[in-house]
């Protein structure tokens, strides 16, 4: 397992575009029968990825790193589909995910298996695993089952619609929330106005991105913003500090995914236009 070390903004706005994409950006996710895992050290969140071709692909890291005796005995773990059909396993019981489903696995869980249904059209698995203090139960969603909330406009090229999976009033969990935010076609913007969280670190996967079309991600802190950029399928740490907003040369769908002190979605605070630097 890869592993990324916290940073302090005075020191990452000194940063060139190869040490901001060192530390912050992750672009290599899903390969196939082989699972990727990143380690931040921001809120101690894993950034991850299961993607099963050939054959199953297990949920397993070096446990020294996580001085623990298997993955999940103090952790939780997101997971969100975002290929083609599959299924997981979690201690023998069987959850199938379509594209854009979502899994919670709880804390204790000792052994989660990924599969694809069709070598042709893999699953892709989004992780998202953070320290977990209490066991809540494995839980399936859909988009219909998600809470849902439709935000900006045409006119500011940011028209989208939130679902939100695992939070405050969806599937319940220690830390972690996540969801993820489908754009609307024709509009390239997300999370503009742009905001910060001092008590959430956030990680974002960018996907069903064309494959020559990039997504200008902008972190930092407000008046001090630096970009990176994103191509299909690859992810970016967002320290609580730093903004995280981003716009497309094309349309996108993103998966956001938190950890921190509280569970509540809307506790952001804005960042006003006029403070952008
Ligand atoms: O489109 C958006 O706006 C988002 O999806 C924002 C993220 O959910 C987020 O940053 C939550 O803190
Ligand atoms: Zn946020």
């Amino acid at each position: 397992m890869e592993r990324r070390y916290a940073s302090h903004p005075n020191e990452a706005k000194q940063f060139d575009t190869e040490r901001l994409r060192e530390e912050f950006h992750i672009p290599t996710l899903f390969t196939p029968d082989k699972l990727e895992l990143v380690l931040s050290h921001e809120d101690r969140l894993i950034v991850g990825g299961a993607n099963p071709v050939h054959q199953a692909v297990k949920l397993e890291t070096d446990l020294k790193e996580l001085g623990v005796s298997f993955f999940l005995e103090r952790r939780e773990l997101g997971i969100i589909n975002i290929g083609g059909a599959g299924s997981v396993t979690v201690d023998g019981t069987n959850y199938e995910l379509e594209n854009k489903e979502c899994l919670f696995v709880g804390m204790g869980s000792k052994e989660v298996i990924f599969n694809s249904k069709d070598a042709a059209n893999p699953a892709k698995f989004y992780l998202n695993s953070a320290p977990a203090h209490k066991e809540f139960p494995t839980a399936k969603a859909t988009l219909a089952d998600a809470e849902s909330a439709d935000l900006g406009s045409i006119t500011n090229s940011n028209e989208r619609t939130i679902y939100r999976f695992i939070h405050e009033n969806g599937i319940q969990s220690a830390q972690l929330v996540m969801g993820m935010t489908l754009l609307k076609p024709g509009n390239m913007w997300n999370t503009m106005p742009a905001h910060v969280h001092p008590r959430r670190m956030e990680a974002y996967l960018y996907f069903d991105l064309p494959e020559d079309a990039v997504v200008v991600h902008l972190m930092g802190e407000p008046t001090e913003t630096r970009h990176i950029i994103m191509r299909n399928e690859e992810a970016v740490i967002s320290p609580s500090w730093s903004v995280h907003s981003g716009v497309g040369t094309s349309n996108y769908t993103f998966i956001w995914g938190m950890a921190g002190d509280n569970k509540i979605y809307s506790d952001m605070d804005p960042v006003d236009m006029k403070e952008l630097k």
